[in-house]
This record gives structure tokens, C-alpha cells and sequence, in this order.
């Protein structure tokens, strides 16, 4: 029987899954990889094997056994009786205690409970598998790694918010986030390109959540997410760093609580508040290509022209705290795949040595940089699994 290790990677929106065979441990082998969507009308799964074949969707509204419980006997259908030795999950916000992987207990749940207030998209969301599994399997060897483990790193005045001083006693300073994706770009650099690993490198993660990272010497010197997963640059539905007074105005003047506040600034801003139709990059490309002349595809330019302006300007301000440019690497759905948001960042960072081969860009390649661009310009998939799998070995 095969010893396997389960990675949960849940978001705000998605439960994503990973199986990964144990045999040859380094290797990090894929036995399956799935997504269980969930919605007030039931829970479906779909998933890949090994080969990346897609399996028979599942659906599981309407027994009455719950997803964990579903989950675990859909796996050993498929995973050849794999017999599971670990779990591993992506938990959000660490905050001040947590600044490495640590194995999951009842003690450790409730602390990462308590940081809800730091994260309320979050962090009930990717504690949840966490919990389920906990109670049905309490057995069970589970490994929390953390998104702001990586930025343990940042120098205490990048840490600091400049609020009075009773804030910072209560945690209120800045973490820094996606940093379980930088960790892995971080190191897969050192194998393919290791003047990057430790130059002056800004990796953008862009995907539903979006933020920067300044890596110099391999480490994190500073990223644009802050004390919450709210704060740096415009994303699909939040609004990113925003001035706080027109907080103090929603709250004078709608008389806004808090609830009105999380609802606004995290799920109806960014690219859906502005564009006015859709969070998803993809489905705002494609209604622009359609149309170019309505009403509605003038506000989707402009969201996207906004998203663009926030990355040009944040990267201008990681630039200056690095001193100086050697690499831009972009990563996660939107960095991966959008050629058109690449070219549109790129074309005005010429002042700090970045030119682009166009040809390259359109094809996705892992270059993109012109041959004599001073600035190395990468597309590198990220990996958040794989780095999450490599931590729970350690504890095995
Ligand atoms: N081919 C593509 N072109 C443009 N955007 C894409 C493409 N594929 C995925 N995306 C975008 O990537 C974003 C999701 O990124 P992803 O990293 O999967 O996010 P998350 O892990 O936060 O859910 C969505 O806005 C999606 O539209
Ligand atoms: C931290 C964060 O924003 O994560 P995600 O991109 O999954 O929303
Ligand atoms: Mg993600």
C-alpha cells in the first residue's frame, strides 16, 4: 500500500487538493489533483490523475455524509488505496507566533482561530479542512504552513505601521502574504536561474489575490500586502491599498459597520467593483475583445488600466527600496498566462532597464526579456502545493 500525502490549498473561493506518492520522496509525484466546488446548491468534485486525465465528476449534494467523508472515499477509489500519512494545508495568516510549519493541535487551531479578525476572507476557509479532518481523524499527523512564514524576514521598519504604539502590542503590524508561492519561486530561481536568487528580484503574484515581493539575497525585504490580505495592489474583488479616509466617509456617511466595511473592501472592489461585471481577468478579456464601444467594455478598460497603473507604481516603490532592478518574475493565474497585462507593466519600466521580446511574451515563454535587456524578465509557474508537501515531509 502507498503512503500518500494530501495538500489542501484552499482560498477564499476554491478547496483545491493535491495527492502526492510518497515512494520517492524528493520527487514530489502527483497521484491526483482535484477541486471541490461548493455553493448553496451542493459540493462537486473534479479531478486529474496522475497523467492529468480527468476523472468522473462527483456529485455530493445530495447524500448525507459531508465532504471530508466524501473525500477520503472517493481517494481511496483512486489512489490505489493509498493508505494517508500526513495532511498539509495552506493556512493564510501565521501571525506573530507562527512563524515556521507547525503540526496541527487543538491548541494551535484555537490561536489561528483568534487571528480570524486579521484575515476575515481567509482564514476560516482554509482552517476549515483543518478542523473537519482534525475531528474525524484526530490521528492524523497535520502540518499548517503558513503565507506569511516568508516574510519573517522583512526589516522591522518595514514591519512597523505608523499608528500609536498600543496597535503594535496587539499585533497590529505588517506580515505580508502569498508567501508560500514566493518561497517556491525563491528556490526553484536558485536552480534555474541563480543570479535572480540572489539579485534584486520583484516577483509578482497575480492571480485572484495579487501582491509583490521584493526578494534580495533570497529573502523577502519587503511586499506590498501588509498587516491584511487587503492591503497593496488592486485584485479580483479587493480593493488594495486605498486611502483611509474614504473609510471614515463610508462609515459617516453610509454609516457603515463593520460587516458593510468587509462586504465593500473585500468582495464587491478591484476589478469587479470598477469593471462592474466580473472579478475574473479572463472573462474581462474576453467580453473586451467583443466589444470595445459600450458603456460597459469603457469601465472594464478601465478597471484593467487601474490593475496595470497599481503594479507600475508599486513596482517603482519596491524598486526604490531595493536599490535597483536585476530580475521581474511573474507568477500565479493572471501573471502565467495574461501576455497583454505583462507587455501593458513592462512597457513603461524601460527607465529601469526593462525591455521585453515581445514574441517571447506572447508565447508564455520562461524568458521574456529581450537578449539585452538589463532587466531578466521570467514567467514562472508557481508551485504552492508542492512547497507545502516538502514541509510536511520534514515533519515525517
Ligand atoms: N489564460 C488566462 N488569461 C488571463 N487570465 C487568466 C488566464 N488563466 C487564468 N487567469 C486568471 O487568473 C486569475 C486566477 O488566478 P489563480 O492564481 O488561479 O488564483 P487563486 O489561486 O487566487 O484562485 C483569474 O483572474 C483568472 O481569470
Ligand atoms: C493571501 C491571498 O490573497 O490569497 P489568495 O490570492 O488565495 O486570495
Ligand atoms: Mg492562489
Amino acid at each position: 500500500m502507498q503512503d500518500v500525502i494530501i495538500v489542501f490549498n484552499s482560498g477564499s473561493s476554491s478547496l483545491k487538493f493535491t495527492v502526492y506518492d510518497t515512494a520517492d520522496s524528493q520527487k514530489a509525484t502527483v497521484l491526483l489533483k482535484g477541486e471541490i466546488e461548493q455553493s448553496p446548491a451542493g459540493a462537486h468534485l473534479h479531478a486529474k490523475n496522475h497523467e492529468g486525465v480527468a476523472l468522473p465528476p462527483e456529485d455530493w449534494s445530495e447524500t448525507g455524509l459531508d465532504i471530508f467523508d466524501h473525500l477520503f472515499r472517493w481517494m481511496e477509489q483512486f489512489s490505489g488505496k493509498g493508505r494517508v500519512v500526513a495532511v498539509g494545508h495552506r493556512i493564510v495568516h501565521g501571525g506573530a507566533d507562527f512563524l515556521e510549519p507547525v503540526k496541527i493541535t487543538p491548541e494551535v487551531l484555537h490561536k489561528l482561530d483568534q487571528l480570524t479578525p486579521f484575515d476575515p476572507l481567509h482564514q476560516q476557509a482554509t482552517l476549515a479542512p483543518a478542523k473537519a479532518i482534525a475531528q474525524k481523524r484526530p490521528d492524523l499527523l497535520q502540518i499548517a504552513c503558513f503565507d506569511t512564514t516568508f516574510h519573517s524576514t522583512i526589516p522591522r521598519v518595514a514591519r512597523l505601521l505608523p499608528l500609536p504604539r498600543r496597535y503594535e502590542a496587539r499585533g497590529v503590524v505588517r506580515y505580508g502574504f502569498h508567501g508560500i508561492s514566493y518561497s517556491y519561486i525563491a528556490q526553484r530561481l536558485t536552480q534555474i536561474d541563480p543570479a535572480l536568487a540572489t539579485g534584486r528580484t520583484i516577483i509578482a503574484h497575480l492571480g485572484s489575490g495579487a501582491s509583490l515581493c521584493a526578494l534580495k539575497d533570497g529573502k523577502s525585504l519587503e511586499t506590498t500586502m501588509g498587516f491584511s490580505a487587503l492591503d497593496g495592489l488592486m485584485m479580483g474583488t479587493r480593493c488594495g491599498a486605498i486611502d483611509p479616509g474614504v473609510l471614515l466617509y463610508m462609515v459617516q456617511e453610509e454609516k457603515a459597520d463593520w460587516r458593510a466595511l468587509v462586504q465593500t473592501l473585500y468582495h464587491e472592489s478591484g476589478l469587479l467593483g470598477v469593471s462592474g461585471v466580473s472579478p475574473d481577468m479572463r472573462v474581462l478579456r474576453e467580453m473586451l475583445a467583443q466589444d470595445q464601444a459600450s458603456a460597459q467594455s469603457q469601465q472594464i478598460a478601465e478597471a484593467l488600466s487601474l490593475f496595470v497603473y497599481r503594479i507600475r507604481q508599486e513596482i517603482g516603490a519596491l524598486v526604490s527600496v531595493m536599490g535597483g532592478l536585476d530580475g521581474l518574475v511573474f507568477t500565479a493565474g493572471i501573471g502565467e498566462h495574461d501576455a497583454a497585462l505583462r507587455q501593458e507593466v513592462c512597457q513603461v519600466l524601460e527607465w529601469a532597464g526593462v525591455m521585453l521580446d515581445a514574441e517571447a511574451n506572447r508565447q508564455n515563454a520562461p524568458v521574456i526579456s529581450a537578449p539585452d535587456s538589463r532587466v531578466k524578465v521570467r514567467v514562472t509557474p508557481t508551485d504552492e502545493e508542492r512547497e507545502i508537501y516538502l514541509s510536511v515531509l520534514k515533519f515525517l
